[in-house]
């Protein structure tokens, strides 16, 4: 059956009905159907990172039904971020972390841009570096999204690329990040709270700082470690060839991709 992907505007009735019938599906449908398919990765007795975000969530609720259902058994869960944690708490998801569990089986995460070669961007839900360092640590990575997160590069949706920095002085990080990409025509904000207007605080404590790039800033590797390198940043959202596997829910239906 073909799969109608209408993101969020409103179904064309009359278009439907003329039209041979179609399964309509929200953006919403879509990252579920790739959460469910990534879960299908997940085994008993396995160690999990547990990711953050709307799309990582449907994998997550997924986790706890089979664990609920008896289909899955002795699963430990590393959350990624404070919601999550809570998240999985009300399900009943055995959890740990990565002092006790260095070393896990498998990561299921959203993200926010997936470039070409599986580069991804992530943390416009302001859990980068937890999941940085959970998901550096996964045998399997396998990413999930819906095919509007696929960019030609990274910084290629004309959204941010987060990056989280201490409190101290964070308008002196902000122009050195806005500084080190200059020629890709960057612009550094600093995440605010849409209501107060105060500064958006991680998990951890910290600020965020969103850089939108105009260009392609080339070889991402060399953009990390300059970006690394200034006194004050904490981590960036890039995560360069981390993932293993990246899932894809879109009009024609799931693609599944192994690097
Ligand atoms: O900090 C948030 C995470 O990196 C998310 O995985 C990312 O923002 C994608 O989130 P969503 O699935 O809600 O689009």
């Amino acid at each position: 059956m073909a799969l109608a992907y209408l993101g969020s505007k409103k179904p064309n009735t009359a278009a439907i009905m003329s039209s041979p019938p179609q399964l309509i599906l929200t953006q919403d449908d879509l990252k579920k159907i790739a959460a469910y398919k990534a879960v299908e990765f997940v085994e008993s007795g396995m160690v999990l990172g547990l990711g953050t975000g709307s799309t990582a969530k449907h994998a997550t609720d997924r986790i706890g039904e089979l664990l609920r259902q008896g289909k899955l058994s002795n699963i430990i869960g590393i959350p990624t971020s404070t919601k999550t944690h809570e998240q999985a708490l009300s399900l009943g998801i055995p959890l740990s972390d990565l002092d006790t569990h260095p070393v896990l089986d498998l990561a299921i995460d959203g993200a926010d841009e997936v470039d070409p070669d599986m580069n991804l961007v992530k943390g416009r839900g302001g859990s980068l570096l937890r999941e940085k360092m959970i998901e550096g640590c996964c045998k399997k990575f396998v990413v999930i999204v819906d095919e509007s997160k696929l960019v030609d590069y990274v910084g290629g949706s004309g959204l941010a690329m987060p990056v989280e920095i201490v409190p101290f002085c964070w308008k002196f990080t902000a122009e050195k990040l806005q500084s080190l990409f200059e020629e890709a025509g960057c612009v550094a904000k600093l995440r605010v709270l849409s209501g107060s207007g105060e500064p958006y605080v991680t998990d951890n404590g910290n600020f965020i700082v969103d850089l939108y790039f105009k260009k392609d800033i080339g070889d991402l590797r060399a953009a990390g470690d300059a970006i690394l390198r200034l006194a004050g940043v904490v981590e960036h959202g890039m995560f360069i060839d981390m993932a293993t596997t990246l899932i894809v829910a879109g009009e024609l239906g799931v693609t599944v991709r192994n690097k």
